[in-house]
C-alpha cells in the first residue's frame, strides 16, 4: 500500500514536520514521530484537516468510491512499512510535477482528485502523493466534485478507463497548466472507438475554437462544391490547419484528408494564350509532366510551344483541373469600352464616301475632279498606290471621300477602307463596262452591308454604253432604279465633269436618308485608313473620326500604337486643332506605324493609351509566336514536308502600311506546293543596315523595297556581304520579279522524248553475257546508252536502258530505221521476238509558275 511520511507531508504544506505530527496525533492517527508513515488516505485526512481545522468526513468518499476501494481495510503496518522504502521514491519524482499541477484549472484537479476514487491499479496509486498535495489549495471544490461525479456515476466504469488515460499523459507530459485544451487533444489521439461517446461531449465543450474551425473548413468545402475557384483556398487551408497543430485527432484528420482529395480538382485560370511551361506553373505540375502528356497525346511539345484551347482541355482532365481562360482580348479591347459608353448627344454628320472599281475606269480622275487637283498625274506607274482621304463641299454641306486603289493587290486594304465607309461609288467606266474588280467592289460593298451610288463613267466617250453598264450591274443584282431596282445610277465624265454634281446631290440624298449622327463632345474615336513612317515626322496616321473630337494634345491608342496627337494635318495639308466626326487628318506623333483599319481612340492619359498599346502589342507578341511555335505531331510532318519545299526568303520594306499588306498578301498567293515566298522580315520604313544583317543571315535572302531605297551605307554593306536589294516603284514589277525568281527555284520539268523504236526479230543467249537482242530498226534511230523500254503486246515490261548496240559484232553509236542490229538491254535477259524496244531521252526544262 502506498505510505507517505509525516515529514514529507509537512514539507509539502510547508509546516514544520512537529506540528503536522501533533495534528496527525489529534486526528488519532497512529504516528509515533516524523518518520511515522500514513496511508494516502490518512495523509490526505490529514492535509485538510490541517487547512480546514476541520476533521474530513469521508462518507461523500465512500459513496463514490468503488466496492474494491471501500473494503480496503485499514493498513497493515508491516506490510505497509515493508514497502514503504520503495514507495517513497515516486512521491519524490513526483513532487514537482504536484506543484506545476497547483496552477491546474478546477476541473483538472476535479479529475485527478476522481482518480483517487477509481479502482486505480498499484501503478496509478503511487502517483496518489501528486494528488495528496494538491489538496492544500483546494478544500472548497468538494461541493462541485461531488455533483460531477454523481452525475458521472451511471458511466463509472468508462470515466474509470479515461482518467487511466488521463493519468497516463499526466505521466508522460507534466504539460504547463494552461495547455488544457492542448492536453484534451493528447487524450483524443489515444482514443479508441469504445470511448468516442463519452469524449466527444468533452470535446465540443473543451475546444470550442477548434470545432469552429472544423465549421469553418467543412463550410467551405460545402462552399467549393458549389464555386470551383475556391478548391484551391480551401485545400492551402486545411494545410493551414495541420500545420498548426490543432487538429490532432483521427477525426479531425480524415476530414483533412476529404478536404486534400477535393482540393485536387483545382481551378486554374490561364490567358488564351499559354505556354507549356506556364501551364504546368499555373496547373502546379511539372514542364516534364505537361510534355509527357502531350506526347501521350500524339503532339510534340517543347515548354515553349503555345497550347491551343483544345489542348487546354485535354490536359485539364488528364490533370483533373478546371480551367477557367482569361480572356486578355477583353481586356484590352478599349474599343469595346468606348462603345459601352452611350453618346447622351448626337448631331448630323457628314457622309464617308469610298470610291471602288475596275483599274482605269477612272475613280482618281473622278475624284481629283471633284477636289479640282490633279492627284492622278502625280501617282508611279498611274496607279493609285495609297489610300487617301478629302473632304469637299457641295451647297455648304460637306462630304469626305477615301479614294481606294483599283488594283486587286490592295484587296485587304480596301476591305479596310470600307470600315470607315457610309456610301460606296462604284465607277464603271461606260465603254468598258463591268469588270472583275467591279464585281469586287460590288462584293466588298454589298459584304460591308454599305449602300452603293453606282457612276457609269467616261460617259463622254463616243464609244460609251451606260445602257450596257446598266443591264451588266442588274446581272449582278444591282438594279438601277430607273429599271425599278434601288439603285441610283449616275451618269459622269471625269474629264467633263458633266453629272458630277448630279453624283454629289445623289451622295447627300441618300445621307440625309441615312440620318448618320455622332457625338462631337466627347473624346475621338477614329479609324486608320492610311499610315506610314515620314520623314521628320515620324509615324503618321491619316484617319477619319468616326465619333468625337480629336484634339491636338489628345493621348491617343491605335492598336498596338500610342502617343499623343502633336499634330493634326488636314487633307489640305494644313495644321488644324481639331478633326470632328467624319473629317480626315493627319495624325502625328504616335510611337509606331498603325496598320490601316485600326481604331485610334483618345484615352484620358498617356499612361492609360501606354497600358493598352503594350497589353496589345504583348498579345500580338504570343499569338505570333504562337502562330509559329506551335507543334503537332501532324504539323511536325508538315514542317517535315516543308524542309524540303523551296522557299524564297525575303524581307519587304515599304514607304506605307498598306503597300505593305498588299505586297505581303500578294506575294503569298505565289507559291505552288513546291516553292512559296516566305517573309522573314517587313516593315515600314527605309532598308537599314540590321535589314542586310538578317538577309545576310538567311540562306539566299533578298530584299525588297517599295518605294524605298537603300542609302550609301546600306548599299555599301550589301555589296560587301552579297546581299541582293531590289527596289520598285511599281507593284506590278515587284510581282512579276518574285514570280521570276520562284521560277528559277522551280524543279526542271522533266520531259520525255521517244527517240526511236526497234522491232526484235530473235533472241541470241550468249553464254556469260545475256541475251541478246537481234532487232529492226522501225522508227527514228536507236542509241547506245539511251534510256529504253521492253513493250510486249503494248505493255511496257521493263524500263532500263541500251546497254550494248552492235551492228555485224561491231560496237555502234547509233542505228537507223531500217537498219538491223544487235543490242542489249540493261538488267534484263527475258526479251522474247514480237518485243518492241522504244528508246527515248529525257528532256530537263525550266518550269514557271
Ligand atoms: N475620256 C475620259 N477619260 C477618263 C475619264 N475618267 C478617267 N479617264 C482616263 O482614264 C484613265 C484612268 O483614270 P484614273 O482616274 O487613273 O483611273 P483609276 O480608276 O483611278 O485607276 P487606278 O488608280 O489605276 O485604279 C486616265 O487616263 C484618265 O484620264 C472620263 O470620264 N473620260
Amino acid at each position: 500500500m502506498d505510505k507517505v511520511r509525516i515529514h514529507e507531508i509537512a514539507s509539502e504544506l510547508g509546516l514544520k514536520s512537529k506540528d503536522v505530527l501533533d495534528k496527525a496525533k489529534e486526528m488519532g492517527l497512529k504516528v509515533r514521530g516524523v518518520q511515522s508513515t500514513v496511508t494516502f488516505e490518512e495523509a490526505e485526512k490529514l492535509t485538510e484537516y490541517i487547512m480546514s481545522g476541520a476533521p474530513v468526513q469521508s462518507e461523500e468518499k465512500a459513496s463514490v468510491t468503488p466496492q474494491k476501494e471501500q473494503p480496503k481495510p485499514k493498513p497493515q503496518p508491516q506490510e505497509e512499512k515493508a514497502k514503504a522504502p520503495k514507495e517513497e521514491k515516486p512521491q519524490e519524482v513526483a513532487a514537482p510535477e504536484a506543484k506545476e499541477e497547483e496552477n491546474k484549472p478546477k476541473k483538472q484537479k476535479e479529475e485527478t482528485e476522481e482518480k483517487k476514487e477509481s479502482l486505480t491499479p498499484p501503478s496509478l496509486k503511487k502517483r496518489r502523493g501528486l494528488v495528496i498535495v494538491k489538496k492544500k489549495r483546494k478544500p472548497e471544490p468538494k461541493v462541485e466534485e461531488e455533483q460531477k461525479e454523481q452525475k458521472k456515476e451511471q458511466s463509472q466504469e468508462s470515466e474509470g478507463l479515461e482518467l487511466k488515460r488521463k493519468a497516463k499523459k499526466a505521466k508522460k507530459a507534466p504539460a504547463p497548466a494552461k495547455k488544457q485544451e492542448g492536453k484534451k487533444i493528447e487524450i483524443l489521439e489515444d482514443r479508441d472507438l469504445s470511448d468516442v461517446s463519452l469524449e466527444l461531449e468533452e470535446e465540443v465543450v473543451v475546444l470550442p475554437d477548434f470545432s469552429e474551425e472544423l465549421n469553418k473548413v467543412e463550410e467551405e468545402q460545402k462552399q467549393t462544391k458549389k464555386t470551383p475557384s475556391k478548391q484551391v483556398k480551401v485545400a492551402r487551408k486545411s494545410f493551414n490547419v495541420e500545420q498548426t497543430g490543432i487538429s490532432r485527432s483521427k477525426k479531425k484528420k480524415r476530414k483533412k484528408k476529404e478536404t486534400k482529395s477535393e482540393g485536387e480538382v483545382k481551378v486554374v485560370e490561364i490567358p488564351e494564350e499559354v505556354r507549356v511551361y506556364e501551364f504546368a506553373e499555373k496547373a502546379g505540375k511539372s514542364v516534364a509532366d505537361v510534355i509527357k502528356v502531350l506526347f501521350n497525346l500524339g503532339m510534340m511539345a517543347t515548354k515553349n510551344d503555345f497550347l491551343d484551347k483544345e489542348t487546354i482541355e485535354i490536359l485539364a482532365e488528364e490533370f483533373g483541373l478546371e480551367i477557367k481562360v482569361k480572356d486578355v482580348l477583353e481586356e484590352l479591347d478599349y474599343v469595346s469600352a468606348y462603345d459601352a459608353i452611350e453618346d447622351d448627344y448626337l448631331e448630323e454628320r457628314p457622309p464617308v464616301i469610298t470610291i471602288m472599281g475596275h483599274v482605269d475606269h477612272g475613280k482618281t480622275s473622278l475624284l481629283d475632279f471633284i477636289r479640282h487637283s490633279k492627284i492622278a498625274e502625280r501617282e508611279a506607274g498611274g496607279i493609285t498606290q495609297h489610300i487617301g482621304a478629302y473632304m469637299i463641299q457641295k451647297d455648304g454641306k460637306k462630304i469626305t471621300f477615301i479614294d481606294t486603289p483599283g488594283h486587286e493587290a490592295f484587296t485587304e486594304m480596301r476591305a479596310r477602307g470600307t470600315q470607315a465607309t457610309d456610301i460606296a461609288i462604284i465607277v464603271v467606266a461606260a465603254d468598258d463596262g463591268v469588270k472583275p474588280q467591279t464585281v469586287e467592289a460590288v462584293n466588298h460593298a454589298k459584304n460591308a452591308d454599305i449602300p452603293m451610288i453606282v457612276a457609269v463613267n467616261k460617259i463622254d466617250k463616243p464609244d460609251a454604253n451606260p445602257d450596257l453598264v446598266k443591264s451588266q450591274m442588274a446581272e449582278l443584282g444591282i438594279t438601277p432604279s430607273e429599271w425599278g431596282g434601288e439603285y441610283e445610277f449616275v451618269n459622269v465624265s471625269a474629264k467633263t465633269g458633266e453629272g458630277v454634281d448630279e453624283l454629289l446631290d445623289t451622295i447627300l440624298l441618300q445621307a440625309e436618308l441615312m440620318e448618320l449622327k455622332a457625338n462631337p463632345k466627347r473624346e475621338a474615336k477614329a479609324v486608320v485608313i492610311e499610315s506610314s513612317l515620314e520623314k521628320g515626322r515620324g509615324p503618321v496616321a491619316t484617319v477619319i473620326v468616326k465619333n468625337g473630337t480629336l484634339k491636338v494634345g489628345d493621348h491617343v491608342v491605335c492598336g498596338v500604337a500610342y502617343g499623343r496627337a502633336r499634330a493634326i494635318i488636314d487633307d489640305m495639308g494644313k495644321m488644324v486643332k481639331t478633326r470632328t466626326p467624319s473629317e480626315p487628318g493627319m495624325v502625328v506623333g504616335l510611337d509606331k506605324v498603325p496598320p490601316a483599319g485600326e481604331i485610334m481612340i483618345a484615352v484620358k492619359d498617356a499612361e492609360t493609351a501606354r497600358m493598352y498599346a503594350e497589353r496589345r502589342a504583348e498579345y500580338e507578341r504570343q499569338k505570333e509566336l504562337s502562330k509559329t511555335t506551335k507543334v503537332t505531331l501532324e504539323e511536325l510532318s508538315q514542317l517535315v514536308k516543308e524542309g524540303q519545299l523551296k522557299k524564297l526568303p525575303v524581307i519587304i520594306k515599304a514607304d506605307t502600311q498598306g503597300s505593305l499588306e498588299a505586297i505581303k498578301g500578294s506575294l503569298d498567293k505565289l507559291k505552288n506546293e513546291e516553292v512559296k515566298v516566305d517573309v522573314i522580315h517587313s516593315g515600314v520604313g527605309a532598308i537599314s543596315e540590321s535589314d542586310v544583317t538578317l538577309a545576310d543571315a538567311s540562306e539566299n535572302a533578298v530584299i525588297l523595297g517599295f518605294n524605298v531605297r537603300p542609302t550609301g551605307s546600306v548599299k555599301e554593306k550589301a555589296k560587301q556581304l552579297g546581299v541582293t536589294i531590289k527596289t520598285y516603284s511599281i507593284i506590278y514589277d515587284l510581282l512579276d520579279d518574285v514570280k521570276a525568281l520562284l521560277s528559277g527555284m522551280l524543279s526542271p520539268v522533266i520531259r520525255e522524248e521517244s527517240i526511236g523504236q526497234a522491232e526484235v526479230r530473235e533472241t541470241f543467249n550468249v553464254p556469260k553475257v545475256g541475251t541478246v537482242a537481234g532487232c529492226m530498226v522501225t522508227d527514228g534511230i536507236i542509241e547506245r546508252n539511251a534510256k529504253a523500254r521492253v513493250i510486249r503486246d503494248g505493255v511496257v515490261i521493263y524500263d532500263s536502258k541500251i546497254s550494248s548496240l552492235k551492228r555485224f559484232k561491231e560496237d555502234v553509236k547509233e542505228v537507223s530505221k531500217g537498219y538491223e542490229c544487235g543490242m542489249m538491254i540493261e538488267n534484263f535477259n527475258d526479251i522474247k521476238p514480237g518485243d518492241v524496244i522504244e528508246a527515248y531521252k529525257e528532256i530537263e526544262e525550266a518550269a514557271t509558275l
